[in-house]
């Protein structure tokens, strides 16, 4: 089973003003005249990690990380209340893309993405087919009422009802009918200690569910004040506007990729963003290499997807 190479650290990073008062931060890794790519996380609002670096031959690539708006070591952080989201939007982060590419000085570029990556790798790729090389996508997410509703209102609950418990906790009884609506509002109280208990709730949960066995570490990086705040507020607000998508958009837009080289790596028992939106897009996308990992759940580094991910970057290399 192939599996992340070795760490390495960046050979050049920087802030990118793009207005707005947002300051992206950006890293280049790998090799400075390899085949570029771009990284993009998930959340949306989660940031990069230094493992996300090592997804792509440091040989062959030339590897751009950067954190999405609000998060991660991007200014203003989501996590402090006088940050305003109203310019944190999927179109902000798609031209900020064009901004960073056109910074790097490539005319395309191979994109990486999995969960919320993997949506704003497919509004990229949709609105400038151009500027992609090949798509590499993990944990299929589109934002689609019914994909926002299995998780954060009714049907993971069902998996882990101890877990929801702690979900619900923050969410009064009377207000549990439409729980992104309730959580929103506890999110931007002006109690801090409301807020912070309603990020920790809904960070956590996400946190607690996205692979296949339990891992501690990764709740406790979800339960971090400073990271549950700007990961629940940004994915919130995402949420709350439909990803900023039209219904299904997505999925209906993916004929514009048939002539863009592929490969979609889902878990089978992805609980977080469950398999039928992976086989949606491959049903839309039938060019797109679709690879199903019957003992994986969500997260990139499940033994059997990040054996496909590191193959998928290693076929599309140079040489
Ligand atoms: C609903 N959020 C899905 C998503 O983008 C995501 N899933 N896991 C993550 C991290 C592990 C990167 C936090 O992000």
């Amino acid at each position: 089973m192939r599996t992340l190479y070795p760490p390495i650290e960046p050979y050049d990073s920087g802030t990118l003003d793009v207005g707005d008062g947002h300051g992206i931060y950006w890293e280049l890794c790998g090799n400075p005249a390899g085949k570029p790519v771009v990284f993009l996380h998930g959340g949306p609002g989660a940031g990069c990690t230094p493992d996300h670096r090592r997804l792509f031959d440091p040989q062959r690539y030339r590897i751009l990380l950067f954190d999405q708006r609000n998060c991660g070591r991007s200014t203003p952080h989501a996590s402090r209340m006088d940050t305003e989201l109203h310019t944190n939007t999927t179109w902000h982060l798609v031209e900020d893309i064009e901004r960073l590419r056109k910074m790097v000085g490539v005319s395309k570029w191979q994109v990486f993405g999995g969960s919320w990556g993997s949506a704003l790798a497919l509004a990229y790729a949709e609105e400038h087919p151009e500027r992609v090389s090949e798509l590499v996508l993990r944990g299929i997410f589109t934002l689609r009422n019914q994909e926002l509703l299995w998780f954060y209102q009714s049907g993971a609950s069902f998996l882990f009802p101890d877990l929801w418990e702690s979900y619900l906790a923050p969410i009064p009884e009377d207000e549990r009918d439409d729980l992104i609506g309730a959580y929103a509002k506890r999110l931007s109280s002006p109690d801090p200690e409301v807020r912070l208990r309603a990020a920790q709730a809904w960070s956590v949960w996400e946190g607690s569910t996205i692979k296949l066995l339990p891992d501690e570490k990764l709740r406790a990086v979800h339960a971090e004040p400073s990271y549950a705040l700007a990961f629940a507020r940004i994915e919130n607000h995402y949420f709350l506007h439909g990803g900023f998508f039209t219904p299904g958009q997505l999925i209906e837009n993916a004929g514009k990729l048939r002539s863009t080289p592929g490969v979609i790596v889902q878990g089978r028992y992805d609980v977080c963003t469950p398999a039928t939106t992976a086989f949606d897009l491959h049903r839309a996308w039938p060019e797109a290499e679709f690879l199903l990992v019957d003992d994986a759940g969500h997260a990139f580094d499940e033994p059997g997807i990040l054996h496909h991910l590191i193959e998928a970057t290693d076929s599309f290399a140079f040489g």
